[in-house]
């Protein structure tokens, strides 16, 4: 390295840590006001985690992003700014679909931040369960694949549960094939979540056809199982891989590129509105003519648009089947309370969920 180049690196090096002790004055300010709204919000027993405040905050910054810092890592960081501030709140508890390593883990950091303290779970029913006793304040569940469709238990335990949807959580799903080694020499099978399998199936019948496949009970599972055995490959998430210490023989092997996983937040406190928002509701129609066709014209009629419909059969033994619906609005505003008034009137049984800030995949 020349000496020229040497003095301006140790001059660039002197601004950059200039910059670093303003932007560390300026957290610790940040950090004394949020304790000044958790002190409040104690007195007056209000929720500490304000979902549609943290979009608000999140979007107005990214929309004033000078650059060069791609927006998607504005948001990280300051995900984790309020994260920590949020902590000194409050200790927040999350309960998942655990171990460790999986992509609910992943979806939880993704909404709170890293400073929460993690309660994975070893089923769906359980993240319902340790919410609902108080053991968690919020759990973040599965919802729908891209590739697989919904997630039948999420949607059964919502038609039980008085838990409220207050967010939620849409993550990119990459797939990888991993070992011990790198390569797939004496590896004899694969082990995955058997959603994984599935997505990933065509990649398998053309690069391992013979290979036997075996479904566990999650791919973090799969990659511990890998790193305990040198003829199991697992497919699994990056951060299984780190924490396994397993090595890449492909990457990205799921079937479709563009898959996708949507979580739901569960907990006891409605969000409140945000200015983007979506409503979800289980609803179910009397078994005649046109009902479903009479369901959609309140939301019509009060120019609310609808973003997803899913039916599940409503396994009382006869033909019936409940309706999973998510429409634009918070149920707050006027024109959702009316079109949800009118629905309430036409179906049998209308339920819902929860409002909360509207996520895009970034
Ligand atoms: C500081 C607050 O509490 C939490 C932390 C936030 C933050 O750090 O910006 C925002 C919303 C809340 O989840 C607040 O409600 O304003």
């Amino acid at each position: 390295m020349s000496d020229g180049w040497q003095t301006k690196l140790s001059e660039l090096r002197v601004q950059i840590d200039a910059i670093d002790q303003d932007i560390l004055r300026l957290l610790a300010q940040r950090a004394q006001v949020a304790e000044q709204v958790g002190q409040h919000k104690a007195a007056t027993q209000a929720p500490v985690f304000r979902p549609e405040r943290e979009a608000q905050v999140i979007a107005r910054l990214r929309e004033r992003n000078p650059g060069p810092l791609h927006g998607e890592h504005i948001e990280t960081i300051f995900r984790e700014i309020m994260s920590a501030c949020r902590a000194l709140e409050q200790r927040m508890f999350v309960a998942y679909l655990g171990p460790a390593g999986t992509f609910s883990e992943q979806a939880v950091f993704k909404h709170f931040g890293q400073s929460v303290e993690l309660v994975p779970c070893a089923t769906i029913d359980e993240v319902f369960r340790a919410v609902a006793a108080g053991t968690a304040d919020f759990g973040v569940v599965p919802v729908e694949n891209s590739t697989e469709g919904v997630v039948n238990r999420t949607l059964d335990l919502f038609l039980e549960s008085p838990l409220l949807i207050s967010g939620e959580i849409a993550l990119p799903i990459h797939h990888n094939v991993l070992t011990q080694s790198g390569t797939m020499q004496g590896v004899q099978k694969v082990c995955a979540h058997q959603q994984a399998l599935a997505q990933c199936n065509s990649w398998l019948n053309q690069h391992y056809p013979q290979l036997e496949r075996v479904a566990v009970a999650s791919n973090a599972e799969a990659a511990r199982l890998a790193s305990l055995d040198a003829t199991v490959a697992g497919i699994a998430g990056e951060q299984a891989a780190a924490r396994y210490n397993l090595q890449f023989v492909a990457r990205h092997v799921q079937d479709d590129p563009h898959n996708r996983t949507r979580f739901a937040v569960i907990g006891q406190h409605q969000a409140e509105p945000s200015g983007q928002d979506h409503t979800s509701l289980i609803l179910s129609v009397a078994n005649k003519a046109g009902a479903v066709h009479a369901l959609l014209a309140p939301l019509a009629k009060h120019q609310v648009s609808m973003t997803r419909f899913e039916s599940r059969p409503a396994r009382t033994g006869s033909w019936e089947y409940y309706f999973f619906m998510d429409i634009e609005g918070h149920q707050a505003q006027p024109q959702v309370q009316a079109a949800l008034a009118e629905l309430q009137q036409e179906a049998a049984y209308c339920k819902v969920l929860g409002s909360y800030p509207v996520k895009t995949l970034s």
